[in-house]
């Protein structure tokens, strides 16, 4: 056995032994404290349009309730309909730590998704974008911020409606590669690799996982340098105009996770804007949007990294509420550099 370096079966079930204890060890915290009545409550807004059915955002609230674990708190997921009149008053009046905006299809509910976003991003309370979140981010950031008012994706568009004007409203296009005729088959499904900017908030969060969920990018590879890469899974068929990203980038919105080619926009963040970078004010404590779906790949015992950085910010600024601070200047760790850093 020696000689053919096989393991001695003693070695393997001592080994097997160690790692079953460790993993009840790691369960038995989890549990512990599930069940710990001394622990916050954290309120998460979670805004879309599916909430009557509550099993479509279950991977969702299973992300959101591994990660209020990890930071000692407990969820109190609550989920608001995106076409709701009296949304932004919820919103206002909820007392919610953090906004999440999760995937879906269809216009219904857009309008809705995008004032959400907006109360984060001005108010802000921590914001976390999924697929149609990140898509709706950006259309909010657009139309509030470049003025570009009719601003959307071409998936709201209805095929018979004249062209948008100049193409630059349609921040959001079809994937090239799809077929516009046909539905069936056009999904770009599945995980697909991310390289991470270094100095981003993302890139610190993954990095902290690093041999979970990251691995440091080859050089040649679009890699190098720093820049980590992470495989999560995708389903979607739209994607960011990648005419429009300088516009956006130069407005103060940073595009910090990219496919291998450059061209697909994975990952935003808030950087700071020129006006608090003047007045020397704090920007955005947390407000990061992905275009693929990070829920489906937190576990128990191992939550999604950004899972894990929205409900870390969420807990500073229920922290900072405690204290009877107003607004979220001052309350945190920033971590997002200013734009021209990255
Ligand atoms: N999963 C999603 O959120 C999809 C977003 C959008 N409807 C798209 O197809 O790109």
């Amino acid at each position: 056995m020696e000689r053919l370096r096989l393991p001695s079966p003693v070695d393997g079930r001592l080994e097997e032994a160690k790692e079953d204890a460790r993993l009840l060890q790691q369960w038995e915290t989890v549990a512990n404290t599930v069940d710990d009545p001394s622990l916050p409550s954290v309120r998460i807004a979670v805004v879309g349009k599916y909430t009557g059915l509550r099993d479509s955002y279950l991977s969702i609230e299973k992300a959101l309730q591994h990660a209020a674990i990890a930071t000692r708190q407990h969820l109190q997921a609550v989920f608001l309909e995106s076409s709701s009149p009296s949304l932004l008053a919820s919103l206002q009046e909820g007392d919610f730590h953090a906004l999440l905006v999760p995937g879906g299809f269809g216009t219904r509910g857009l309008d809705g998704k995008v004032g959400a976003i907006r109360w984060a991003r001005e108010s802000k309370i921590p914001f976390l974008g999924i697929c149609l979140g990140m898509q709706a981010a950006v259309i909010e950031y657009a139309r509030s911020v470049l003025g570009r008012s009719a601003a959307t994706s071409t998936e709201f568009v209805s095929p018979s409606a004249p062209a948008l004007m100049e193409g630059k409203e349609d921040v959001v296009i079809f994937m090239p590669e799809g077929d516009k005729a046909r539905m069936g088959g056009t999904m770009r499904l599945g995980a697909r690799t991310t390289l991470l900017q270094p100095h981003s908030l993302v890139h610190r969060l993954y990095a902290e996982h690093l041999g979970a969920g990251g691995r440091e990018a080859e050089e040649g590879g679009g890699g190098g340098g720093g820049v980590l890469e992470v495989d999560e899974r995708h389903r979607h068929r739209y994607e960011v105009n990648p005419d429009v990203v300088s516009d956006l980038e130069a407005a103060g919105l940073r595009f910090v996770g990219k496919d291998r080619t450059g061209q697909r926009m994975e990952i935003l963040e808030l950087g700071e804007t020129t006006e608090e970078r003047r007045n020397g004010r704090q920007g955005h404590p947390f407000f990061a949007a992905v275009q693929f779906h990070p829920e489906f790949k937190s576990r128990p015992t191992a939550p999604s990294p950004l899972f894990l950085g929205l409900l870390r910010a969420a807990s500073r600024e229920r922290e900072r509420r405690a204290r009877g601070e107003k607004g979220s200047q001052g309350a945190k760790e920033r971590v997002a550099p200013s734009m021209d850093e990255g």
